[in-house]
């Protein structure tokens, strides 16, 4: 059942928080939707348009665009935290000036910040003082912005350590188009949605690179094994990454010219500097900084990722694509299943 008079405010008028918008107004919310441009707010609220993001969409008329965080913030209990992670941390400390009353956080962000190594979740509980904050909710799996913005047929998971909120956040957005789950496994969601970045680059490599289908198949199957091993490793429940938070949001990711991560690696498989990539998207592409922090993760567990190792040579040390999937295929030979006996060894011993 929706909550259907609720105003939502959502942080973040890129491609994912217009299409959350989408779906809230869709679901007869009206939505107050930042952004930090004033043209851009002109544009969405005249136009009903987001040209840059969503070129083609028209917006529901519930959705409002607004510069000002006090305006955006008004009335609302539940605030969408849609920006990428390397900015959330600002965006947090600006949104708690304006704030008095306790709001309930969904972020729906994909990331790890490097050197703290903190999930999302983690950040918001940091930054938001414990009088504002009502509970934490993330939002994460296999959607597209560009589909959900069609209502193409779309899944995702939420979850919180309060799984009463997860399943408010659940009903706010639950509609024909868009159906949502709850899981309680909330680092394992975090984890599976901030992992397959990294792949996904990767599997744009081998792509660029004119590798075929069995190559991919390759990076997605053990790309998975190794964000499961980290996963578990943090404390995730193995069982999240065969959901949608984990091969569900692999697979689109890997395999859709929708993905911002697979167009930006596909790029450097053919050549082009990653400088020259990430000034070209005009998008964040996140698994860049989230492959940063996922090799630090993985040494601080002792945790073998093998390509995570090897995009980080290819991404910060300069090492030849080319090269860098000879140096993969040359590893030691290995038991496929060693990786299932880690994970389930890790279980036990969290038992
Ligand atoms: N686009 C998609 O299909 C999906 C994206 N996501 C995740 O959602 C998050 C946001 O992604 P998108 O909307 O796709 O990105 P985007 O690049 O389309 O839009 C990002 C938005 O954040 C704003 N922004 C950027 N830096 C900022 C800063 N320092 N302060 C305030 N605002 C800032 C931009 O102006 C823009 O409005 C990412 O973590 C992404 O992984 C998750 C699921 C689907
Ligand atoms: O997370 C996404 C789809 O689930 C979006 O992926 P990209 O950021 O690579 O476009």
């Amino acid at each position: 059942m929706n909550n259907k008079k609720e105003k939502v405010a959502v942080i973040g008028a890129g491609s994912w928080g217009t299409a959350l918008a989408i779906v809230l107004a869709d679901n007869q919310h009206p939505v107050q939707l930042w952004t930090r441009n004033e043209e851009h707010k002109n544009e969405i609220n005249n136009s009903h348009t987001n040209e840059k993001y969503l070129p083609g969409i028209t917006l529901p008329e519930l959705i409002t665009a607004s510069t000002s965080l006090e305006e955006t913030l008004s009335g609302v209990e539940t605030v969408i935290i849609a920006v990428p992670t390397k900015a959330i941390r600002q965006t947090l400390r600006e949104v708690i000036k304006f704030q008095m009353k306790p709001l309930t956080f969904v972020h729906v962000s994909k990331g790890i910040e490097p050197d703290s190594l903190l999930r999302i979740s983690e950040m918001i509980d940091e930054e938001i003082p414990k009088r504002i904050l009502k509970d934490i909710v993330v939002l994460s799996g296999p959607s597209h912005a560009e589909e959900v913005s069609l209502r193409h047929p779309t899944t995702v998971a939420v979850s919180s350590k309060n799984m009463d909120a997860a399943e408010k956040i659940q009903d706010l957005f639950m509609n024909q188009h868009f159906r949502v789950y709850t899981n309680p496994d909330l680092i394992g969601v975090e984890i599976g949605g901030a992992l397959k970045n990294i792949i996904a680059l990767a599997a744009g490599i081998s792509d660029g690179l004119g590798y075929g289908d069995n190559a991919k198949a390759a990076l997605i199957t053990r790309g998975l094994a190794e964000i499961s091993r980290l996963g578990t490793k943090m404390g995730a429940n193995p069982l999240t990454f065969s959901g949608l938070a984990g091969i569900g949001d692999l697979i689109v990711t890997c395999t859709s010219v929708h993905s911002r991560n697979w167009r930006a690696g596909n790029m450097l498989g053919k050549g082009q500097k990653l400088e020259d990539v990430l000034n070209n998207m005009g998008m964040v592409v996140e698994g860049v900084r989230t492959t940063k922090a996922a090799y630090q993760l993985a040494r601080k567990y002792d945790c073998s990722m093998p390509i995570t190792e090897i995009l980080y040579q290819i991404l910060f040390n300069d090492v030849n694509a080319k090269e860098a999937v000879e140096q993969l295929m040359a590893r030691l030979k290995t038991n496929e299943m060693e990786d299932l006996v880690d994970i389930l060894s890790e279980q036990m011993e969290q038992l």
